[in-house]
């Protein structure tokens, strides 16, 4: 469904994504995970078409997408969340998934029939009305989810839909994304909380100092010394065998 490329993407002197290439397969829930500054944004920006790659190519559906702009990707049905989540503040919650809606709904009221649909898919049915101003960090994350499912996605870049979360808003989100994913919606996600990638994700990359480092199933890579490495620190995989020997 998304093939990513040896997509490269410089700032200045710093190489921020470096010969990075990835997949993503029709109904999969696939996560992308990596230390901070790993390059992990940039490369969903660039996917999203909101940054232009300087080298690779990005396909979706068997289409180039490499540098198009936002709204074209997102016609298409690929579509990201952002990690600083910014509602319409005087707008409801009801009328800010609307906004999502009106890319295939030129009627208001076809828009907000839409935007209440996926208001009780992502269950917030009982806040559609509510200032979008007024909703806790987690409403906030699901208004989110709700703003770009509404325009009818088939795949989702969630970036880091978890962060600031509580452990139980943690699991109801991973719920909600697994019935999403059910309803036939491939979804692409950057994660740092690793127990929600575990339990969600079927294969993750890993991408370290915009290199591509590892890709397997999230319990092959916990276990890969190379990806220990990235996390924390040169001679770490060593130091964790030892100690798992002495204990
Ligand atoms: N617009 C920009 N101009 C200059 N440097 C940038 C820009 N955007 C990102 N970078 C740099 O590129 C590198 C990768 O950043 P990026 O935000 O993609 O990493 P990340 O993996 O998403 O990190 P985090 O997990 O902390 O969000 C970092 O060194 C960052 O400082």
């Amino acid at each position: 469904m998304l093939t990513v490329e040896n997509v490269t993407k410089r700032y200045g002197g710093l190489v921020a994504v470096n010969d990075a290439s990835l997949k993503v397969q029709e109904g999969r829930i696939v996560a992308l995970i990596g230390p901070n500054g790993a390059g992990k944004t940039t490369l969903f920006a660039m996917i999203g078409g909101f940054v232009r790659p300087d080298m690779g190519e990005i396909r979706f559906r068997d289409q180039d997408i490499t540098g198009h702009a936002p709204h074209a990707i997102c016609r298409l049905g690929l579509t990201r969340t952002f990690q600083i989540v910014q509602p319409f503040a005087g707008l409801s919650v009801l009328e800010n998934i609307a906004v999502g809606a009106h890319l295939r709904h030129k009627s208001r009221a076809d828009a907000l029939e839409r935007a209440a649909m996926i208001g009780e898919q992502v269950g917030m049915g009982r806040m559609l009305e509510q200032s979008a101003q007024s909703l806790t960090v987690a409403g906030r994350k699901r208004l989110e989810l709700a703003r770009a499912l509404a325009t009818e996605a088939k795949l989702l870049l969630l970036d880091e839909v978890m962060a600031g979360l509580i452990p139980s808003e943690i699991v109801e989100i991973v719920a909600t994304i697994r019935k999403i994913r059910d309803s036939g919606v491939t979804i692409l996600l950057i994660e740092h909380v690793m127990q929600a990638v575990m339990s969600l994700s079927e294969e993750a990359y890993v991408l370290n100092q915009g290199r591509m480092i590892a890709h397997g199933t999230p319990q092959q890579l916990v276990a890969d010394p190379t990806v220990i490495e990235a996390y924390l620190g040169h001679g770490a995989a060593d130091r964790l065998q030892q100690e798992g020997a002495h204990a």
